[in-house]
């Protein structure tokens, strides 16, 4: 333990006396100097009269400590990091959490090691610098402006850069959920280049590229000869964002062991390579990514509770364009500039593609938009883009209406029947993007009988790729 370790103040607050008197004792051993307060009144009393570097906090117990720091945290003790311990977990919304300063979020009971680790890793975090200027200093214009990469004027949009600008600020970890093409790896990205980080790597880990059985070698590296092929010493992917961000793509579809390895790894901010025994130590920031409900895979007994909360002590939930308002316009207009270099003849889209566009559900979110946009400036021979630009999915009605369901009753049961069917492969391959393969999964079809039924439907997956 170093001098500096030694003069760490940590305030811990917790109305379960044993577990409170534990871990301070637990902590003080570790070198910590620590009050330990039994409700969220005692703790704000102390904090008012004592210096702290770090809150240990149960954020339901008695005293609203929670609605405190909110009101006068950020005035008051602005740079206090603190970690949440919890037995009932619940995540505040991102906002909150920025705004809380959490550093970290455990599920009791927590192992001492996990705790120290987390302790340690809370109070080497820089504070937000000075220099910044905080969210409240920035109108909504100068927002957008710092994230010309993000675009966006709508009010979910506006919300989430506000909280993509203060969480750039800190290294706590961060997960992001949304649609597939709702922008997480941009966001993601941002949130790395707008940080402390942003000179290390970020390094994109797909985790439905890596075979359970690598999961370990590819994250970890390994050793010459610890399994056949292993013909030398090789690095892991986790290594390359030392100092750095690692951003887990699509964690919702990580294999259970994995999952458990990677905790460990996320915990303890270290890692053993494959065949070696020395533990290497690993300054990672870690955002992650999923188009899944997370919170819905941990109640499926799916996805680790502990990992969830772990991860995503800060979680951004991405809109879907279809409830971003007319960003969609903004959007197309953007992209259309960018294509705009392919065919310049091209000035601007019609007034029905916008109706077209403001309508539409966008299941693809902003890469289909983009590529709609792309195909439509490839293929228009007029000045704007036209109706007839579009793929045919998109101009086809999306809902059944009124009409349609009373003239059910006046074709065969054979047509109903087929009609419902080729309504059901119509929006399988949207959903899907035309997929043949996701496709025939959830219709728990083969490959071989999906393009069967397709083409007795006449229909074409190609149409409804992006
Ligand atoms: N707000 C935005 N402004 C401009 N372009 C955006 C925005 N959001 C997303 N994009 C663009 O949309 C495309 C999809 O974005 P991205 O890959 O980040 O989505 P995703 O949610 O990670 O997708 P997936 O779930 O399929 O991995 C990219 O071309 C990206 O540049």
């Amino acid at each position: 333990m170093n001098e500096q370790q030694m003069a760490k103040r940590i305030l811990i607050a917790d109305d379960e006396p044993l577990y409170l008197r534990t871990t301070g004792q637990l902590l003080r051993k570790a070198g910590y100097v620590c009050e330990c307060v039994p409700d969220g009144d005692a703790a704000l009393e102390k904090l008012r009269s004592e210096p702290f570097d770090l809150i240990l906090s149960d954020l339901n117990m008695p005293g609203n400590l929670k609605l405190e720091l909110l009101r006068q945290g950020r005035t008051q003790w602005p740079d206090i990091p603190l970690i949440v311990i919890t037995g009932v977990p619940s995540l505040p919304t991102a906002i909150e959490a920025v705004r809380l300063g959490i550093a970290d979020y455990l599920l009791k009971p927590v192992k001492y090691e996990d705790l120290l680790a987390s302790v340690r890793r809370a109070l080497t975090q820089p504070p937000p610098s000075d220099s910044e200027p905080t969210t409240d200093q920035l109108d909504f214009e100068t927002l957008s402006s710092k994230f010309p990469e993000i675009l966006g004027r709508s009010e979910p949009m506006l919300e989430l850069l506000e909280v993509i600008d203060r969480v750039a600020l800190t290294d706590t970890n961060v997960l992001i959920t949304g649609e597939s093409g709702t922008g997480k790896e941009v966001i993601a990205q941002a949130i790395h280049s707008h940080g402390r980080r942003h000179e290390h790597n970020f390094q994109v880990i797909d985790c439905t590229a890596i075979p359970e059985s690598l999961f370990e070698s590819v994250l970890f590296g390994h050793a010459k000869g610890s399994f056949t092929g292993a013909i030398m010493d090789q690095d892991g992917l986790l290594s390359r964002s030392h100092h750095g961000t690692a951003f887990f793509d699509e964690i919702g579809e990580l294999p259970m062991s994995s999952q458990a390895k990677l905790l460990r790894a996320v915990q303890e901010q270290a890692f053993t390579p494959v065949g070696k025994n020395e533990l290497h130590r690993v300054d990672t920031r870690y955002i992650c990514a999923t188009n899944r409900d997370l919170q819905e895979e941990v109640n499926a007994g799916r996805f680790r509770q502990d990992l969830f909360y772990r991860l995503g002590v800060i979680h951004m939930e991405l809109p879907p364009l279809r409830d971003r308002g007319d960003d969609v316009i903004l959007l197309a207009d953007a992209f259309l500039k960018e294509f705009q270099r392919d065919n310049a003849r091209i000035t601007g889209i019609s007034d029905e593609v916008i109706d077209c566009f403001r309508r539409y559900e966008w299941p693809g979110n902003i890469r289909e938009l983009r590529n709609v946009i792309e195909r439509a400036v490839a293929l228009s021979r007029g000045e704007s883009i036209q109706l007839s630009d579009l793929p045919k999915p998109m101009r086809e009605p999306q809902t059944s209406t009124p009409q349609a369901v009373s003239m059910l009753a006046e074709i065969s049961r054979e047509e109903a029947l087929d009609n419902a069917d080729q309504s059901y492969l119509t929006a399988l391959l949207k959903k899907h993007s035309g997929n043949i393969s996701q496709a025939a999964r959830q219709a728990g079809l083969s490959r071989q009988g999906m393009h069967k039924l397709l083409a007795r439907h006449g229909l074409d997956a190609t149409e409804y790729r992006p």
